[in-house]
């Protein structure tokens, strides 16, 4: 079911701050700020050879990130996203085989424009699993 690793996110207390180490001590390329507001988050995204990273802050009040950050101050590693090749049927698999889907369980447009779905860190090893659309 799974397929290409799409992104490994890090979530950080300041996404300027945060682009800037990437950029000017990893020699990363950075893209521009996107504000997610349906998400909570803004991000960027750093395209690397093999996959991309996906620094994230939070926006607005209910940003679903601020709890993790709260307990992490500095910021870390927050979810891996997988391409799949039909987010619906892997949804729904993996519902029948006792996997929570987070939300409404309806995926919601990503960052790349394409559907995205969260499954409960706690199924997965202590990892948040985002899936993507491919
Ligand atoms: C623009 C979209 C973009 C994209 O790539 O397209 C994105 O990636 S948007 C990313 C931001 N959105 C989300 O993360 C949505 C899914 N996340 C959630 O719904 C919440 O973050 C949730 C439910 C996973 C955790 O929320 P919260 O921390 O407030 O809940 P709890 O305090 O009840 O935590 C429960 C339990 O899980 C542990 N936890 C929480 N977050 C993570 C994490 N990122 N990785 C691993 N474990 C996590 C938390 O420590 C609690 O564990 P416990 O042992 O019970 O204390
Ligand atoms: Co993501």
């Amino acid at each position: 079911m799974i397929g290409r690793l799409n992104h490994v996110a890090i979530a950080v207390p300041d996404l300027e701050k945060a682009s800037a180490t990437y950029r000017d001590v990893l020699g990363a390329t950075i893209s521009a700020p996107q504000a997610e507001p349906d998400h909570g988050v803004t991000v960027v995204f750093i395209e690397l050879p093999n996959t991309k990273i996906e620094l994230l802050e939070p926006l607005g009040e209910n940003s679903p990130i601020q709890a993790f950050l709260d307990r992490s101050p500095s910021g870390g590693i927050h979810h891996v996203c997988y391409e799949v090749d039909d987010i619906l049927a892997a949804r729904d698999r993996l519902k029948e085989q006792g996997a929570r889907v987070l939300g409404s369980g309806e995926p919601k447009i990503g960052a790349h424009g394409k559907p995205v779905l969260f499954l409960h860190p706690k199924d997965f090893n202590g990892t948040l699993v985002e899936l993507e659309q491919a």
